[in-house]
């Protein structure tokens, strides 16, 4: 389905692909990064290379630390120890607005698109501080009324390709967990960043949208972008991962093309403990998905997807 990248284009040494191996351009470094919640080590990266312009997938069991370890990254959470840097910028320390405005932006598990908010308002909110939130300019509307039809048109472009024009005017309540899933990613290219991190796109997500996800994934690199996500689909991952890390207890495990790690015994020792009888390259379909996620989430966001796409959602004009 995709053109993935060749490996010789990724790594340094093909021939020696261990956990921190040397990227030939990474976007990211990360070094000596832990973090500690009382007595627990929820993350403890001795090294990790992200390479630039491919699509690399973070997977492991509940609880490996891949949302932490995202956290850190991103500035939503501060970290024990450890240095990173994101296109040669040390982003230790600094607060998540700034890391996004880097061209770092990331989308989380559960959406956060805001219900209360049409699908439009939550689009312009991706293109970061306007000038007519300034007192200043807002005096003097002739100056940013440009700048915010230029925002509206790229977000409609945007929304037009994400199939989610026809609901520029609804509540982001109304959307299924599926549509917000598009409209957060859409959201994170309002500031054209560089580097997109997603946590969990296909959690939840109802199979009709799944094949549109999986295309706009593969658009971003497409585009030149490069692409981290977090998820638990294995086959979404061997579809379109060039690169695949592996986390358990915190620890980076292996990394890899997704044929080599899917087949490694060390990652499915890893990764499904107990269930050997479960192949990680064949599951299919929610029921199974959710055997190796929090399924409670699964079925909360499956119910919610049903509850929530219902007719009549306009806002009212006013
Ligand atoms: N704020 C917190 N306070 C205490 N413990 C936490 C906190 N956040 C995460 N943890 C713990 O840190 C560990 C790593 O959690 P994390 O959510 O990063 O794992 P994960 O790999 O993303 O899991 P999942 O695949 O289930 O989302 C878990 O044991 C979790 O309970």
């Amino acid at each position: 389905m995709s053109d993935k990248t060749p490996v010789a284009d990724l790594v340094i040494d093909v021939d020696n692909i261990v956990p921190g191996a040397k990227k030939k351009d990474p976007i990211v470094v990360a070094h000596g990064v832990s973090r500690q919640f009382g007595g627990l080590t929820a993350v403890d990266v001795d090294h990790l290379e992200i390479p630039r312009g491919a699509i690399t997938a973070l997977i492991g069991p509940n609880g490996a630390g891949k949302t932490t370890f995202f956290n850190l990254l991103t500035g939503f959470d501060k970290p024990n120890t450890g240095t990173w840097n994101f296109g040669g910028k040390n982003l230790a320390g600094m607060p998540a607005f700034r890391v996004a405005r880097l061209g770092m932006i990331r989308t989380f598990q559960l959406t956060k698109a805001l219900g209360g908010m049409t699908v439009i308002e939550n689009m312009r909110l991706g293109a970061g501080r306007q000038s007519g939130e300034n007192i200043f300019t807002a005096v003097f509307k002739p100056l940013w009324r440009g700048r915010e039809d230029e925002i509206t048109a790229k977000a409609m472009d945007l929304l037009a390709r994400f199939k989610l024009d026809s609901k520029a005017d609804d509540y982001a309540s109304s959307l299924s967990g599926g549509q917000r899933k598009l409209l957060e990613m859409a959201r994170a290219l309002m500031s054209e960043p560089e580097l997109v991190m997603l946590d969990e796109p296909m959690a939840g997500v109802n199979p009709a949208l799944t094949q549109s996800l999986l295309h706009h994934i593969l658009d971003l690199k497409t585009q030149g972008m490069t692409v981290l996500f977090v998820e638990h689909d294995m086959h979404m991952v061997n579809e379109i991962a060039d690169w695949v890390v592996v986390m358990a207890e915190g620890r980076i495990v292996a990394e890899g093309p997704p044929s080599t790690v899917m087949s490694d015994p060390a990652v499915i020792d890893a990764y499904l403990g107990a269930h050997h009888d479960v192949d990680l390259g064949t599951l299919t379909g929610q029921q199974e998905i959710a055997e190796t996620m929090d399924s409670d989430l699964v079925r909360h966001e499956i119910e919610e997807e049903a509850a929530t796409a219902q007719p009549n959602a306009k806002k009212a004009t006013k």
